[in-house]
């Protein structure tokens, strides 16, 4: 932090560019036993988590994330009762999932526990699911995790900080094997996938390892301005080769409660979030 701005600066993940947040306040600062965890009260995007210098959530925008990454999953699953988050520590996604009437279990494994806790204290809105009587917790590595539970969730949810770090596994191969075995016959997973201005190469092999995987893989993104070039966006899997994961198979939500719960995903969002520019559609679907 210098001169009262946060600058999050990555010459590897984001060479040449970075977000600059103004900072009112550090709240938290600390080393965990696996990355640097930062706190800070931003002047106009609330609450911001960090961590090894990367945004993870601030609570202006994250419901864009928060939201696109569970319902594109949950709403391309005919009946989800058992749903895991890995990672997603700041509970945010947790929140999101137990918004569905059909879930009767919310597991969350993240390997940090220090997140999970600063979580609490700096972030309530997405926190406060971690109370909810259907929520089940584990601390740990979500790859270990996986190789323990077979055929158990009908949704996964990888909700990963970036390729460098405690979460690298999670962009591998292995992974997404691991990931389909722990599925339910019909189960439907989405992943952290990164950004397509500046990833491409990530997302490509992301796509490729997915389609060696799943009958159904597709990508779709959602506009957020604190992540780098101001998108990110999800790998859409699913274990059922009639799947259309494109356009959403379930929408049991009244327009009371959308209005009430739901600040960015519709049945339209969730749709337009696969159609991809030219230059990107050739890259990743003709590549
Ligand atoms: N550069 C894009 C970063 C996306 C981060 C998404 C995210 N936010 C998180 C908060 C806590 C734990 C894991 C998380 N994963």
């Amino acid at each position: 932090i210098k001169d009262g701005w946060f600058a999050e600066i990555s010459e590897t993940m984001w060479p040449g560019q970075a977000m600059s947040l103004e900072v009112d306040k550090i709240l938290h600062v600390e080393k965990s036993k696996y990355q640097d965890v930062l706190v800070f009260k931003s002047k106009t995007y609330g609450n911001v988590l960090v961590l090894d210098n990367c945004i993870q959530v601030t609570e202006r925008d994250e419901f864009s994330y928060q939201e696109m990454i569970t319902h594109l999953a949950l709403n391309s699953h005919p009946n989800p009762k058992k749903a895991l988050v890995i990672g997603g520590g700041d509970g945010g996604v947790l929140r999101e999932i137990l918004k569905h009437s059909s879930i009767e279990e919310a597991w969350l494994c993240d390997i940090d526990e220090t997140v999970i806790e600063v979580s609490k204290k700096y972030l309530p809105e997405m926190s406060v699911s971690y109370q909810d009587p259907r929520t089940k917790v584990h601390i740990g590595d979500g790859f270990k995790f996986l190789e323990e539970y077979k055929n158990q969730f009908d949704v996964i949810i990888t909700d990963s900080s970036d390729p460098e770090g405690p979460a690298e596994s999670l962009f591998q191969k292995p992974y997404f094997q691991l990931l389909k075995d722990a599925l339910t016959e019909k189960g439907v997973i989405t992943t952290q996938a990164e950004n397509l201005w500046i990833h491409m190469d990530i997302i490509s092999k992301l796509k490729k390892d997915c389609r060696d995987i799943f009958p159904v893989a597709e990508y779709a993104y959602t506009m957020i301005p604190t992540y780098p070039s101001g998108s990110i966006g999800f790998m859409v899997c699913s274990k059922d080769a009639n799947a259309d994961v494109k356009k959403p198979i379930r929408f049991d939500w009244d327009d009371d409660f959308v209005a009430k719960n739901l600040k960015y995903y519709n049945k339209q969002i969730h749709e337009a979030a696969f159609v991809l520019p030219n230059w990107a559609d050739q890259k990743l679907n003709k590549g």
